[in-house]
């Protein structure tokens, strides 16, 4: 295995190839080949267990692939010292190890300020944006709240704001929107979007997928069986054969992305 760069896609930010994971024995990922180029925003969809979460572990290095090669920046993901990798990737997940009792305030804190530094004192400019970011997703009134207290979508709105002040190179997000209700869906989405960040982001809501992303990838028991614009991939075919529904998939009435109608009756034939 070589740091060099050996990419197939001259601008991409983050590029797999042939991936592969598995626990003990068990496949979990195989042979993922894939590029997102700079400031693209790309969505990860499939169904349960299809190893959506897997495959983000890796690309923030929770986990180690166990065949394959990931490429951040032009330099193998490996070979990256902790220190840049935690500027340059910002992760949303739905569990943040909260082992110092930290408050909102905190948590948004630790995207402007490496953990060996954090209990120096922010600069003022520091905590403007921290307070800034925490308005952005109306979050600032429970600032002073503890982490753990707050609810699943607090938290992730916190985790949004600290992406915010951290201002990634590459931003992570496994269900971002899964605790969230339809007004912070929508508006954490559009915030996410005008972040001018690469994304890559896991959904379960096809529509939303659907309607935030440049391009989406669809995994199916641990393979990328599809990878394009939404309208390439969100094909009644793809619902039926890789989410084992029967879906009848329309243009939006804006025009810009299919849409997902479900037949309620019926699972696919
Ligand atoms: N620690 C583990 N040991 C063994 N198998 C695991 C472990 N963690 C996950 N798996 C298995 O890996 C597969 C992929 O899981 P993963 O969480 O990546 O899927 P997912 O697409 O994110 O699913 P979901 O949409 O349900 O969250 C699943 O079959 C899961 O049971």
């Amino acid at each position: 295995m070589t740091t060099a760069f050996n990419s197939q896609h001259d601008n991409a930010l983050l590029e797999c190839n042939n991936l592969s994971f598995a626990y003990q024995n068990q496949s979990i990922l195989s042979n993922i080949s894939f590029a997102i180029s700079n400031k693209q925003f790309v969505g990860l969809i499939g169904g349960n267990g299809a190893g959506k979460s897997t495959l983000l572990r890796c690309l923030y290095r929770y986990l180690s692939p166990t065949a394959g090669d990931i490429y951040f920046d032009q330099q193998l993901l490996g070979a990256i010292d902790n220190r840049t990798l935690a500027q340059n990737i910002a992760v949303v997940v739905q569990e943040l190890p909260n082992d110092f009792n930290l408050c909102a305030f905190d948590v948004v804190a630790l995207g402007l300020v490496p953990y060996s530094t954090f209990f120096s004192s922010l600069s003022s400019s520091q905590h403007s944006q921290i307070i800034d970011a925490l308005h952005a997703v109306g979050m600032f009134e429970k600032s002073r709240q503890g982490y753990e207290t707050l609810s699943g979508g607090e938290k992730q709105r916190v985790l949004i704001a600290k992406a915010i002040v951290q201002q990634p190179k590459l931003l992570i997000m496994d269900e971002p929107t899964s605790h969230l209700d339809i007004k912070y869906q929508l508006e954490i989405m559009q915030l996410t979007k005008s972040l001018d960040m690469t994304v890559l982001a896991s959904f379960h809501d096809l529509n939303l997928a659907s309607a935030m992303s440049d391009r989406l990838l669809l995994l199916h028991s641990g393979e990328l069986v599809a990878n394009g614009e939404p309208a390439e991939v969100i094909t009644n075919d793809n619902i039926k054969a890789y989410f084992d529904v029967e879906a009848n998939v329309v243009s939006h009435p804006t025009g810009e992305h299919p849409m997902v109608i479900y037949d309620y009756q019926r699972l696919a034939t």
